[in-house]
């Protein structure tokens, strides 16, 4: 994967989520591709976003705005422009809309602290949001690509939650896993960001299979409407 600069876009996040929800190709030949980092308060959604923008773990991060990053980067030969949406606190408790996060993005980061079990029970529920959803108003869209990470991998002396309970919940939820340290592990941060973003990039080659393009859809209408007709005459 070779990274081509990066840039962070605050403040306007939400009104960019609601605007933004054209998928894949964008012009001059760049594919489009869309994260949003999702977890509990303080699982280190902003720790690994940076790390994977920046390769640095800078400690503190400010949590009072949401933002979208955005970065070039070639991967597999292709021109990728992807966006980084990483949310302000996130509250553990109250109903979880994800409305505009759900639309917006074709693929989930869902980050919880190893050490902090409260952070896994909302990475479960944020799994259950995007499932439901999935299964109900949008099931017509492609499955997103789902990636559960359990963060703080250097507190494992902390840990409370156990990997093998991380390992079923990302196998129940058909999602990919791993634990990791993003204060630690930086190769470790960019090989599951490569895995998100491949798993993303097939899932677009696959719908573009399956979906004519737009001169043969009109040449198949076309000859329906006219090319049965000539035959009767
Ligand atoms: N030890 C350790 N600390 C980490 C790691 N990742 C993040 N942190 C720390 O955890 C705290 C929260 O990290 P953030 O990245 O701000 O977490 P967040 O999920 O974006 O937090 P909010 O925006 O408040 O929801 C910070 O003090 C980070 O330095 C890690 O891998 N190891």
């Amino acid at each position: 994967m070779r990274d081509e600069g990066c840039r962070m876009r605050g403040g306007v996040a939400r009104g960019a989520l609601k605007a933004g929800r054209r998928r894949g190709r964008r012009g001059g030949g760049m594919t489009e591709v869309k994260v949003a980092v999702l977890g509990g308060s303080g699982a280190g959604k902003s720790a690994l976003a940076v790390r994977f923008l920046t390769r640095r773990f800078i400690g503190e991060y400010a949590s009072s705005a949401e933002c979208i990053y955005t970065k070039h980067l070639c991967l597999d030969g292709r021109q990728i422009h992807l966006e980084i949406y990483d949310p302000c606190s996130q509250p553990q408790q109250g109903k979880l809309s994800l409305t505009d996060e759900l639309h917006w993005a074709d693929g989930f980061i869902i980050v919880y602290d190893i050490s902090d079990r409260a952070s896994f029970a909302f990475a479960k529920a944020l799994l259950y949001r995007i499932r439901e959803s999935h299964a109900g108003v949008w099931k017509k869209m492609a499955e997103p690509s789902i990636f559960l990470v359990g963060n703080k991998q250097d507190l494992c002396h902390m840990r409370e939650v156990g990997w093998d309970e991380g390992q079923k919940l990302a196998i129940d939820n058909k999602c990919q896993f791993c634990e990791l340290s993003a204060a630690e592990h930086y190769q470790e941060v960019v090989a599951m960001f490569t895995k998100v973003l491949r798993n993303i990039t097939s899932n677009f080659k696959v719908k573009e299979k399956r979906r004519p393009s737009g001169s043969k859809s009109m040449a198949k209408l076309i000859n329906n409407m006219f090319g049965k007709r000539r035959k009767s005459v």
